[in-house]
C-alpha cells in the first residue's frame, strides 16, 4: 500500500495530468488551434513516468527502462510538435526517430548489457532535449518575427530545452552518485517542481495564445466582409478615420463603384456564380491599388475604395485600369458578358470632410450608371452625354 507521503510526491504527476485536461477542453473551444492538444499528449505522457519514478524502486524501474524511455521520448516529441505547430515549422521526423531509436539503444544497452543508472538519465535527457531542439533550429534558421506572446514562449522552450540537457550535469554538481537514494531526495522533489512550474507556464502561456487568436479571429470577422474577405463598411470608417487624421498622406480619393446589370449575372448563372463574381471583382480592386490603400465592401455589388497621397486624375486613371482589368479577366463566366463596372470619384482634402466626399462619389457613381454605365465620373467635370436609362439616342433610333 502507498503511504501518505506517496500521495505528496504523486502531486505533480496529478497536476500535470489535471493541466493537460484543461488544455483538452481549451482545444474543445478552438479546434484549430492543435498546439493545445500536442501540448497536452506532452504532459500525459510525462506525468505517467514522473509518478512512477516517484513510486517504485530502481531495482522495478530497471525492468521498465524502456516503457519509461519511450514514454518520456513521446512527451517529448508531443512538446515539440506543440511548438512546430504555433510557429509552423516541421519538426523533421525522420531525425526525431533516429533520435529516439538511438536514445533506446542507449537506454537498453546501459540496463540490460552494462548496468549504469548514471548513463541512462543522461541518454534520457540528451535524446529529449535533442527532439525539442528540432523546432526550435527552424525557427531560428527562418527568421520569423514575433509578437511578444510568441516570443515568450519561444524563450521559455528555450529555457525549457537547456534544462532538459542540464539536468543529468546538476545531479553530478549536486553529488547524488548513489542514484538509488535521487527519487526520495530533496532533489527529486525539486525536479518534479520544476518540471510542473514549467508546466503551469507553458499552459499559461499557450492559452494566452489561444484566447488572443480566438480575439484577432473576432476582430477579422467584425472587420470583414465575409464573402470578399475584404473590409466592411464600419471597419473601412474606422481604417479611414485614421489615415484621414495623418495630414502627409493628402490629396486622398473615395471612389465609389458599383458592378453593372449584376442581377443579371445572378439570374443568368445563379447566386454562386454572382458570389464567385464578386470574389473576382474585390481581387481586382486590391490588385490595382497600394497596400496603404483601402478597398471595402460596402453591401451588394457596391465597393468603396480609399487612395492614399492620390489626385483625382490618378485616381480616374486608376478606376480605368480596374475596369480594362475586370473586363480582361473574367474566368468565372468565360463565355459570357465582359464585366463592367461604374465609378464616382470624388476627392477628400480634410478629416471632416469623408462623409460628404462619399456622398459626391455616390452622386457621380449614380451619374455613370445613368449615362450608360461602364464609365468613370469624376469630381469637377462635366459630363454632357448624361441620359436617363432608356433615353438613349441609339435606343431612341432602335425603337
Ligand atoms: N450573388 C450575390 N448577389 C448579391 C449579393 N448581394 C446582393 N446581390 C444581388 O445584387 C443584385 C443587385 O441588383 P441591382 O441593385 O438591381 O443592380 P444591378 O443589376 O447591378 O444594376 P445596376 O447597378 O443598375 O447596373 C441584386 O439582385 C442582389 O440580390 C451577394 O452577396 N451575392
Amino acid at each position: 500500500m502507498f503511504a501518505h507521503s506517496d500521495y505528496l510526491i504523486l502531486m505533480p504527476s496529478l497536476a500535470m495530468l489535471a493541466l493537460a485536461t484543461m488544455l483538452v477542453i481549451a482545444w474543445i473551444i478552438q479546434r484549430s488551434q492543435s498546439f493545445l492538444l500536442w501540448q497536452s499528449g506532452a504532459y500525459s505522457l510525462t506525468a505517467l513516468p514522473l509518478g512512477m519514478q516517484s513510486l517504485l524502486s530502481l531495482e522495478v524501474l530497471n525492468r521498465y527502462v524502456l516503457v519509461i524511455g519511450c514514454f518520456y521520448l513521446l512527451g517529448a516529441w508531443c512538446l515539440a510538435n506543440s511548438w512546430a505547430e504555433r510557429w509552423k515549422v516541421s519538426v523533421q521526423q525522420n531525425a526525431a526517430v533516429i533520435i529516439a531509436i538511438f536514445t533506446l539503444a542507449t537506454l537498453h544497452y546501459f540496463s540490460s548489457i552494462e548496468q549504469n543508472v548514471w548513463a541512462r538519465v543522461s541518454s534520457f535527457s540528451i535524446g529529449s532535449g535533442l527532439i525539442l531542439l528540432l523546432p526550435i533550429l527552424r525557427i531560428r534558421a527562418k527568421k520569423i518575427s514575433f509578437d511578444w506572446l510568441d516570443r515568450s514562449l519561444l524563450w521559455l522552450s528555450i529555457i525549457f530545452t537547456a534544462y532538459t540537457f542540464t539536468r543529468p550535469i546538476l545531479i553530478w554538481l549536486l553529488g547524488y552518485s548513489d542514484l538509488g537514494s535521487l527519487p526520495k531526495s530533496p532533489y527529486w522533489l525539486l525536479t518534479l517542481m520544476s518540471v510542473l512550474s514549467f508546466s503551469i507556464l507553458f499552459t499559461v502561456v499557450m492559452i494566452a495564445i489561444a484566447v488572443k487568436e480566438i480575439i484577432c479571429k473576432l476582430r477579422e470577422e467584425r472587420d470583414h466582409d465575409a464573402l470578399t474577405k475584404i473590409l466592411n463598411r464600419r471597419a473601412f470608417q474606422e481604417h479611414a478615420q485614421k489615415r484621414l487624421a495623418d495630414r502627409r498622406l493628402y490629396p486622398m480619393a473615395v471612389l465609389s463603384c458599383d458592378m453593372d446589370h449584376f442581377k443579371r449575372i445572378n439570374d443568368t448563372w445563379g447566386h454562386e456564380r454572382g458570389d464567385q463574381v464578386l470574389q473576382l471583382t474585390s481581387a481586382t480592386l486590391q490588385k490595382n491599388v497600394r497596400e496603404h490603400d483601402l478597398v471595402a465592401r460596402f453591401g451588394g455589388e457596391e465597393f468603396v475604395l480609399l487612395l492614399i497621397d492620390t489626385t483625382l486624375p490618378d485616381a480616374e486613371l486608376i478606376a480605368q485600369r480596374i475596369q480594362r482589368d475586370l473586363g480582361s479577366s473574367n474566368t468565372v463566366l468565360p463565355s459570357g458578358p465582359k464585366l463592367t463596372m461604374s465609378f464616382g470619384i470624388s476627392s477628400v482634402v480634410n478629416p471632416l470632410q469623408l462623409e460628404q466626399a462619399l456622398k459626391e462619389a455616390d452622386q457621380l457613381l449614380y451619374q455613370a450608371k445613368n449615362a450608360g454605365r461602364d464609365r468613370v465620373h469624376v469630381s469637377g467635370m462635366t459630363y454632357p452625354d448624361i441620359w436617363i436609362e432608356g433615353t438613349h439616342p441609339q435606343n431612341a433610333v432602335a425603337v
